[in-house]
């Protein structure tokens, strides 16, 4: 049986939880395939030479973890610069934060290079390769130009912007040319692969050959969508473990008499955040009811701390934490309880339990797993409410969530107040049906569906 040489920016250790979708679905494929993990080692190497890292490779139960340094100029230009300052910002729709500074791209290309050249020494002819994200969309070719035959596939977790938006980025072309090298090249959903479709037929004047093959730039590549997926059992499991029982004991006893609302997400302007605050003031002014009862619990896990976009996000959420707080608190209740700090994934689920109402609201996300998480630790006696906004790639299979649009302030904050009043019935049908969607399209249900297409694409 072939090798799963999985390829991703950040690595972690499989046996232990993660905060970051790709990190916690990646080590969940490998736990059960075993494999080899390969990526950058989270290091910077301050004085390091541009384009050079050493590698370190060690056991992690039937998984190698093979990882390669980074030096702090590569580390800003390629992951700060390149990836998280055009690249992030354009395919989550927002022109407006992009930097497309000029030494970015040669750092993109120089360590997507310095990947290729590492994991070649670890290859063996028949392995399967599978490269994870926009931080690596050149691997694959600069694998080919070194002689790489093996077949290898490409998954992007984020969304694909559509042709106009892609195509502002100056280096478009070449990123989208280096996607044809790929055999398989995979969406998070099928507005993105629609996208994918209208951009290399426009731009690339790529052939439809049927069945989402396209001939361009000489190549020919398959598409398709591969919604990621949690795995469900391991995750009702964590929901009835220690940590998550402990956390749901001492919640359950101060929010019986009151609504909880709860938000998690790594600390990112794509995560809608302050609209999501904003609904929550709505709510409170609009509905009265709900004061002295509903309360947010927002958990903000700090994310790309060394880049202006990020800490300006943080002082603006403070600020409307606190101004809402100011404004609605009472000495014995507060309405936002905000954490800028990682809840270990352990305890998350007990968290989710207790919440009446959980807010995914993103402006854009790939898939948002946090949604298929709030899902999968619901008692299905008495579940709590998903609102879920329409941008996720998760709202493509959770239709029975209360779906909203977060540039909605008044909308939102409406569908908050039909979520705390969901009888029953409602909340027990609309949890069956949204179960019942992730456990069919579960994280082992992505890999194989994945894996399979992979093995199956004709190459050319
Ligand atoms: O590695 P970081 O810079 O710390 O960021 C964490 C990860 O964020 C993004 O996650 C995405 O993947 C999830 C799983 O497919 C998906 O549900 C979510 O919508 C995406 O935002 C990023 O794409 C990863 O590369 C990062 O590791
Ligand atoms: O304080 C936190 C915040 C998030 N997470 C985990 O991080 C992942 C976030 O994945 P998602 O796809 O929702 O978003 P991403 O961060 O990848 O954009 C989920 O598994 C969460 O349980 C966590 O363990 N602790």
């Amino acid at each position: 049986m072939s090798r799963l040489v999985v390829v991703s920016n950040r690595v972690a250790d499989p046996r232990k939880a993660a905060a970051g979708g790709l990190a916690v679905a990646l080590g969940d494929a490998l736990n059960t395939a075993g494999g080899l993990w390969f990526g950058w080692s989270g290091t910077v190497i301050e004085g390091g030479a541009p384009g050079e890292g050493e590698l370190h490779q060690q056991k992690a139960g039937t998984v190698t973890l093979a990882t390669v340094d980074l030096c702090a100029e590569d580390h800003a230009d390629y992951y700060l610069g390149y990836s998280n300052s055009v690249l992030w910002p354009v395919f989550h729709y927002r022109l407006d934060l992009a930097r497309f500074d000029a030494g970015y791209f040669g750092a993109y290309r120089r360590v997507n290079r310095l990947f290729a050249r590492q994991l070649l020494t670890l290859l063996r002819p028949d392995d399967i390769i599978w490269v994870h994200d926009y931080h690596l969309i050149p691997l694959a070719d600069e694998l080919r130009a070194l002689g790489a035959t093996q077949r290898i596939g490409f998954f992007l977790h984020v969304p694909l912007p559509p042709q106009q938006l892609l195509a502002a980025i100056p280096q478009h072309e070449w990123l989208m040319h280096a996607l044809f090298a790929y055999d398989l090249v995979g969406f998070q959903s099928e507005a993105d692969l629609e996208n994918f479709s209208r951009y290399v037929r426009a731009e690339a004047g790529a052939e439809d050959l049927g069945d989402n093959y396209y001939k361009a730039f000489g190549r020919t590549v398959q598409a398709g969508a591969f919604p990621i997926g949690i795995d469900v059992d391991e995750f009702a499991a964590l929901t009835h473990g220690k940590d998550a029982r402990e956390m749901y004991e001492r919640m359950k006893d101060e929010y019986s008499r009151r609504q909880l609302l709860l938000g998690v997400e790594r600390l990112d302007y794509s995560k809608g955040l302050p609209q999501r605050l904003r609904a929550f003031k709505a709510l409170l002014k609009k509905y009265p009811e709900n004061l002295r009862s509903a309360t947010l619990i927002q958990i903000a896990s700090p994310s790309r701390e060394a880049m202006d976009t990020y800490t300006d996000l943080l002082q603006e959420l403070e600020s409307l934490c606190g101004a809402i707080n100011g404004d609605f608190g009472e000495l014995d209740w507060m309405p936002v309880r905000y954490m800028h700090r990682n809840v270990a994934r352990k305890r998350l689920p007990g968290l989710y339990r207790v919440a009446r109402v959980a807010l995914v609201t993103p402006l854009r996300d790939g898939m948002n797993l946090v949604a298929k998480e709030f899902i999968a630790a619901q008692d299905p006696a008495d579940p709590g409410v998903l609102i879920l906004s329409r941008f996720a790639g998760a709202a493509e299979q959770l239709k029975d969530a209360l779906l909203v649009n977060p540039y909605d302030t008044d909308g939102m904050a409406d569908t908050i107040q039909r979520a705390l009043q969901m009888p029953l019935q409602e909340r027990q049908a609309r949890h069956q049906t949204l179960l019942k969607n992730i456990r069919e399209q579960d994280v082992h249900w992505w890999r194989m569906t994945f894996l399979k297409a992979l093995g199956a694409a004709a190459r050319g």
